[in-house]
């Protein structure tokens, strides 16, 4: 996340961290607990990497540095990767991965509310994307879970912005003008969560964007709305 703050404890809880357990610094994404026994994530997250054995989901946790050897995890059994995701830039990067057991609901680790089809076109006002992901561009993965809040963008001015490329429909586009604030590498998978009416709503999925950050250049979300089917169909 760029030009964003320090996440407090339980502010998030549906935010999860993604490690590979092959190498070192091992966060690679972030997703978001929609059921007991389902996390929601980018589908570019598994490029390369789609054995489920090598996954482990954390969840109720802040920082990375809370995470040790001992430190409890979620295997997953299953990944289910969108089957017309090809890459990030040309949409359908969502993915499901279903953990070999259902998770305790604590006030650390609790669902998201999908949002409803009624509620497809709301212009949500308060939104933020948060993660574990570059402060820069040639960044690292950070220790403290980091928030920031993002306008949502009409689909026309992200096309504006990209003009090279065809913004697919089923995508969400939020940031600012003057750049400054967005998520980065390393956010990937992640929440775009908006309140509406006391209640937070997963309304994106964080996908893409050409760097990070910069000026006119808006961070590219998986419109999770367009997907419910789809999720629906995977998940019961
Ligand atoms: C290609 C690249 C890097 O190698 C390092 C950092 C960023 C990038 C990059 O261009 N974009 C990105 C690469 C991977 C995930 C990204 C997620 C979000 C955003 C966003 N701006 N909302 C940009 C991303």
């Amino acid at each position: 996340i760029v030009g964003g703050t320090d996440a407090s404890p339980g502010e998030w809880p549906w935010q999860v961290s993604l490690h590979v357990k092959l190498f070192r610094r091992r966060h690679h994404c972030g997703g978001s607990i929609i059921s007991n026994q389902w996390i929601l994530t980018a589908a570019h997250c598994f490029m390369s990497r789609q054995n489920p054995n090598i996954w482990r989901v954390y969840a109720g946790i802040l920082k990375q540095s809370e995470i040790k050897e001992d430190t409890p995890f979620f295997k997953v059994e299953e990944i289910i990767i969108h089957p017309q995701y090809t890459y990030a830039q040309t949409g359908y990067d969502i993915a499901l991965l279903k953990l070999d057991k259902p998770m305790n609901f604590t006030d650390l680790q609790l669902p998201i509310c999908l949002p409803s089809k009624e509620e497809a076109n709301m212009l949500y006002t308060d939104c933020w994307v948060i993660g574990w992901g570059y402060r820069k561009e040639r960044g690292l993965v950070e220790d403290i879970l980091q928030k920031v809040t993002v306008p949502l963008m009409s689909k026309e001015e992200c096309q504006a912005r990209y003009r090279k490329r065809r913004i697919d429909d089923n995508v969400i586009c939020a940031g600012y003008d003057e750049g400054g604030r967005d998520a980065c590498k390393g956010d990937s998978g992640g929440p775009l969560s908006c309140k509406h009416e006391e209640v937070w709503y997963l309304v994106g999925i964080t996908s893409w964007g050409e760097g990070c950050a910069r000026p006119r250049q808006p961070g590219v979300y998986t419109k999770v709305v367009d997907y419910l089917d789809w999720i629906l169909e995977k998940t019961t």
